[in-house]
């Protein structure tokens, strides 16, 4: 196969990720938090070790919800009928994410949880 050009593989990359948010209403919901929690780490001030956890957990979640699509399609594609693996790489995915998602709560409750307390008038 012929070696293809960075400027491709970037375009390739970016249509992928385009595509997962065109298609799929959990990553654009999962976009749409990511900017609120972006946007509260501004408004709090929150600590350069508060943004990496921050970061790390909107990156992990919008990461295994790309592949989560990326295997939806795979699976559909290599078999659209019913079948007992074919359910298992789905819902293997759909776990990934949802581990991801859970780590993300968490890190946003241990990071938020005081500044909004203290803005509460707590
Ligand atoms: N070919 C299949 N064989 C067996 N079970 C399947 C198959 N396709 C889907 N499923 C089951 O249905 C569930 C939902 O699959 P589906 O492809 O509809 O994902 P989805 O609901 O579109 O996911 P998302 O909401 O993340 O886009 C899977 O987790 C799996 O349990």
């Amino acid at each position: 196969m012929k070696r293809r050009s960075w400027s491709l593989v970037f375009r390739n990359a970016a249509e992928g990720i385009v595509y997962g948010f065109r298609t799929q209403r959990n990553v654009r919901v999962h976009s749409g938090v990511a900017v609120i929690m972006c946007s509260a780490g501004f408004i709090f001030g929150i600590s350069r070790t508060d943004w990496m956890f921050v970061l790390t957990a909107i990156f992990l979640v919008l990461v295994t919800e790309l592949m989560n699509t990326a295997v939806e399609a795979a699976v559909d594609l290599a078999h659209p009928h019913i079948h007992p693996l074919a359910k298992a790489a789905k819902d293997t995915a759909a776990g990934a994410v949802l581990l991801a998602a859970v780590f993300a709560v968490v890190i946003g409750c241990m990071v938020f949880f005081k500044p909004v307390l203290h803005w509460l008038g707590f």
